[in-house]
This record gives structure tokens, C-alpha cells and sequence, in this order.
């Protein structure tokens, strides 16, 4: 068991542990006996000895005042109050925080060397930031109790990162969505060697055929934003990279058919497990406000062709993409007259969030426009931030392959293919706090995806 209060202080890692992955900001292990992930924050490695000396001092001085402690307490605080309720509780992990002793970490650091890219290694585990959640890769086993069907054992895990889907104004007038610019700032900068033909705005369409294309151009070059789990071992991702023949034929049980129609099946049912609500209880919305959340409903509702049935988790992802009305320019000219640090606004805001009767986008959006008042300042910034977390979020579906006829089942949880028919359960993470000095950032990587766009573009042009 890992939910009481003791494993919260004296935290061990069961000795049974899977390395599952990493991004930029942390590593994460699976302990497959408790159907949860440890999520452990990673820092710079430094890289003299003097960079060591300051880390080490620094790092001293923060674990005697509990300062990353703290600061773990503040992002799940965050997670837990801003982010879960928005992307909806059924779709994201309860959390619970964990603190590890310096001496697993060190163990850890070690052990985890073996399975680390090289190209993450120049960031090392953190002390004080660590956290608990449910493995997505595998289905709730209260999801699976008392159904009156059997199943398989495998489960299978589709981990998508969907990326910005959503142009605020000062997108508007790009010749291409951010994504699809960034393929060629990448490629510059050698961080991939092949455009994905991937793009968000198809995957987020609302249109069948153009989110079945995304999910085949994921496949072919799947970079950081889509891999396949079975029982939790990643079996397909840009590093691990077999016939994706093996991985559908397995899927759907050694069915034999060509692979353009397995895909294309595959494809389908990743295309129904995004659109289809899966919450069980639908909240009405009863907002006193409805400044925001009825703007926000009339621009989803307003493309006639292509809608996304309202509590899909791509709606929900989507519709926290458009807190961000502005764009980073308009953030970023309101930050230079400002001196602020990068996760004051977090507690400012946490302290803000307390009526009742206005839904949470409205009480941002509502605090994002303040008087520009210098102590109320940082909460301009936070429709922004929120939108970005969404901007860089991701989804993991996990499905196992129903092995009895339920033809006349109607069950939101159960999706049908030609292939047979699958329990599906959706999961959303990474979402935690982004610093404020991401709008500076995302500022600068815009100007430089444009130029990199253009550039191609012309070279392009003049073959
Ligand atoms: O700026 P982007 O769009 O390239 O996104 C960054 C991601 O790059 P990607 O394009 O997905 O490969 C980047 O992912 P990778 O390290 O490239 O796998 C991170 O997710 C980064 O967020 P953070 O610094 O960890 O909070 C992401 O930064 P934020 O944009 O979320 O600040
Ligand atoms: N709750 C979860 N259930 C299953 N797998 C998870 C879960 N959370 C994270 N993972 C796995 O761990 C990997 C790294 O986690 P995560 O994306 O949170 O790291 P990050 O450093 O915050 O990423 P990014 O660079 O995108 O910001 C993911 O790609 C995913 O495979």
C-alpha cells in the first residue's frame, strides 16, 4: 500500500522498479506490484567544479530550509486544484508526494545510467521532488472489477503528446501551426532527422479522416510524441522502432489482414478512444459568470464540419489551449515591465481560487485581467501559463482486447473495431507548473521557427 501518511515522509522504492521513461524535466519509474509511477524532478548536472561546489552548497542550504520540498507541495497543489479539475478528475491521477532519502537518490542516479538516452544525461535526479501517481499504462483495476466479461491479459498503451492545436491572435497569420514550423528549427538543429508529417490542428479537427491521418503520421516518425506500451515495456517509440505490423497483429490477437488495414483500424480506434466522453458523471456547468466558458464553448461549437463531442479529452485539452487568447508577444512586452520570479504566481493564484460560484476558466481569465496593479501583476500572466501546460501535456490510452461477444453492451469504456472489441481507459499528465520565464522563451522559439519555416520554404521554392 503507498497511500498513508508514513510512506509519504519515508518513502522506499519497492526493490521490483522499471525505468518507463523521461522528458526534459523528469525521470519516471514503474512499480509494477502498485499499479503506480514515481515521478522524480531532474536538475542540471553541473558541469565543473565549481558548478559542483554551488550545487552542492545551494542544494544544502535548500535541504535544511525543505525549499524543494516546498516546492513540490506548491506543484501538486497546483495539479491537484488548477489542472485537475480543468482536464476533469476522471482523465488525471490522484498524487500523492513522496520524499526520498539522499541515499536511494544517489542509489537511483546509479542504477538508472544503464537505461538513460545520452542525450537526457546531462540532467541529474533532484533530492526533495518526487511524486506518486497511477500508471496510466495499464487500466484502474476498479474499472475492471465486476465486469461481466473476460479479458486479456495484455494491456496496451498508446502514449500520444499532442502538442499546441490552438492559435491565439498573434498566431493567427503564421504561414504554419507552431509544430509543424518547429519540425524545421529541429531538423536545423539536429534534434530530428526527419519532418514528421504529423500536425495538431489535424489531430484536434474534430474531422475523422484528418485525425486518422495525424495517428498514421505518428506511426511513421513518432519523435517525442507517440509510443506504444505492452504491460508498461515501451514496444514502439522513435528509439524502438520495429514492424508496426508486430505491434497491431498483436494488438488486435494474430489477426491477419494487410497492414495499411490494420493501421488504418488501429488509427480508427485512437481516433474513437480521443472523442469519446469517458467520464462518468457530466457536472453542469453553473457558472455565474460565463464570460469565458461560454466564449470558449461558441468558438469550439463555431467550425459546422468538425466538432469534438463536448468532454472528449481533446476537448478538454483544447479548450485549455484557448485560455490564451493573446500569444506570447502581448505577454511577453507586459513581462519586460515587470521584475518577477518564475513561480511566484502559483501560491498568488492558489490563494485566489476560492468562489464557488464562478467555474474555474472564468475566475482565471478574470484574474489574467487585472489592473496591472504591481501586486497583482503575476496573475496577468496565468491564462497563459495554464494554456501552455496544456500546449505541452500528454495523453496515455490504455486498452485490452475484450474476449467475449458484447455486441449488445453499450458501455462509453468499450470501443468496437472490426478486430474486435476493447476495454479503453484515458489518462492526461505532465501537468505541472511551467516557470514564467517560459513566455520569454516561447517568444524567442517563435521568432526562430518562423525564420527556420521560411528559410525552408524558399530553398524550397528555388529547387
Ligand atoms: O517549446 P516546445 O514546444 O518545443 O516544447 C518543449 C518540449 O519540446 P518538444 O517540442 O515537445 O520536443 C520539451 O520536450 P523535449 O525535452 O524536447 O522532449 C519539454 O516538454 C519542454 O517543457 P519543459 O521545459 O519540460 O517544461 C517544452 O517547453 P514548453 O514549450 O512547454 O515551455
Ligand atoms: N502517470 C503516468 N502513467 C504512465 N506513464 C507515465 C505517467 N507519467 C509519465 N509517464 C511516462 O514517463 C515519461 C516521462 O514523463 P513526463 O512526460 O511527465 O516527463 P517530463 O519530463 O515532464 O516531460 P516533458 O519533457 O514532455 O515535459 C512519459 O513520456 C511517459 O512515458
Amino acid at each position: 500500500m503507498l497511500n498513508d501518511e508514513e510512506s509519504f515522509i519515508d518513502f522506499k522504492i519497492p526493490s521490483e522498479w522499471i525505468y518507463r521513461g523521461e522528458g526534459n524535466c523528469n525521470i519516471v519509474l514503474s512499480l509494477p506490484k502498485t499499479g503506480k509511477i514515481l515521478r522524480i524532478r531532474k536538475t542540471n548536472k553541473p558541469n565543473s567544479l565549481i558548478g559542483w561546489l554551488i550545487v552542492w552548497i545551494s542544494d544544502f542550504i535548500f535541504w535544511y530550509f525543505g525549499k524543494a520540498i516546498e516546492d513540490e507541495e506548491r506543484d501538486l497543489k497546483f495539479y491537484s486544484t488548477v489542472m485537475r479539475p480543468l482536464i476533469g478528475r476522471k482523465y488525471t491521477s490522484e498524487a500523492m508526494q513522496v520524499i526520498l532519502t539522499r541515499k536511494q537518490i544517489k542509489i537511483l542516479e546509479n542504477e538508472l545510467g544503464k537505461y538513460r538516452p545520452e542525450f537526457r544525461k546531462h540532467k541529474i535526479l533532484q533530492y526533495g521532488r518526487a511524486s506518486i501517481f497511477n500508471d496510466f499504462a495499464f487500466i484502474p483495476q476498479e474499472e475492471c472489477d465486476y465486469l461481466p466479461f473476460k479479458m486479456s491479459e495484455d494491456t496496451f498503451a498508446i502514449e500520444i503528446k499532442p502538442k499546441q492545436a490552438w492559435r491565439s491572435l498573434s498566431e493567427k497569420h503564421f504561414p504554419a501551426c507552431v509544430f509543424c514550423m518547429n519540425q524545421y528549427m529541429k531538423l536545423g538543429n539536429k534534434r530530428i532527422n526527419t519532418i514528421s508529417g504529423y500536425c495538431p490542428e489535424d489531430l484536434f479537427s474534430g474531422d475523422v479522416s484528418k485525425m486518422k491521418n495525424a495517428i498514421k503520421c505518428l506511426i511513421k516518425v513518432p519523435q517525442n510524441n507517440f509510443r506504444v506500451f505492452k504491460n508498461g515495456i515501451l514496444v514502439y517509440g522513435e528509439q524502438t522502432k520495429p514492424e508496426f505490423f508486430n505491434i497491431v497483429h498483436s494488438l488486435f490477437s494474430n489477426i491477419d489482414d494487410k497492414l495499411d488495414r490494420l493501421i488504418d483500424e488501429f488509427s480508427e480506434l485512437v481516433v474513437k478512444s480521443l472523442v469519446t466522453n469517458v467520464m462518468n458523471v457530466d457536472f453542469p456547468d453553473n457558472c455565474e459568470e460565463k464570460r469565458f466558458c461560454e466564449w470558449n464553448k461558441i468558438i469550439q461549437d463555431s467550425n459546422i464540419n468538425s466538432v469534438l463531442p463536448r468532454g472528449c479529452v481533446l476537448e478538454k485539452i483544447l479548450s485549455i489551449q484557448m485560455l490564451d487568447t493573446e500569444g506570447c508577444s502581448y505577454y511577453d512586452k507586459l513581462l519586460n515591465q515587470e521584475n518577477s520570479s518564475d513561480w511566484k504566481y502559483i501560491n498568488k493564484l492558489l490563494d485566489r481560487i476560492d468562489n464557488k460560484d464562478v467555474c474555474l476558466k472564468c475566475i482565471i481569465m478574470m484574474l489574467g485581467n487585472t489592473n496591472h496593479r504591481e501586486e497583482e501583476m503575476d496573475l496577468a500572466f496565468v491564462p497563459y501559463l495554464i494554456s501552455a501546460i496544456a500546449k505541452d501535456c500528454s495523453i496515455m490510452i490504455s486498452l485490452k482486447k475484450i474476449l467475449e461477444d458484447v455486441c449488445d453492451l453499450e458501455m462509453k469504456n468499450i470501443i468496437k473495431t472490426k478486430y474486435g472489441n476493447f476495454l479503453v481507459n484515458v489518462g492526461v499528465f505532465d501537468l505541472y507548473p511551467k516557470r514564467l520565464s517560459s513566455i520569454k522563451k516561447h517568444r524567442q522559439r517563435n521568432k526562430s521557427i518562423l525564420q527556420a519555416y521560411l528559410k525552408a520554404r524558399k530553398s524550397k521554392s528555388n529547387e
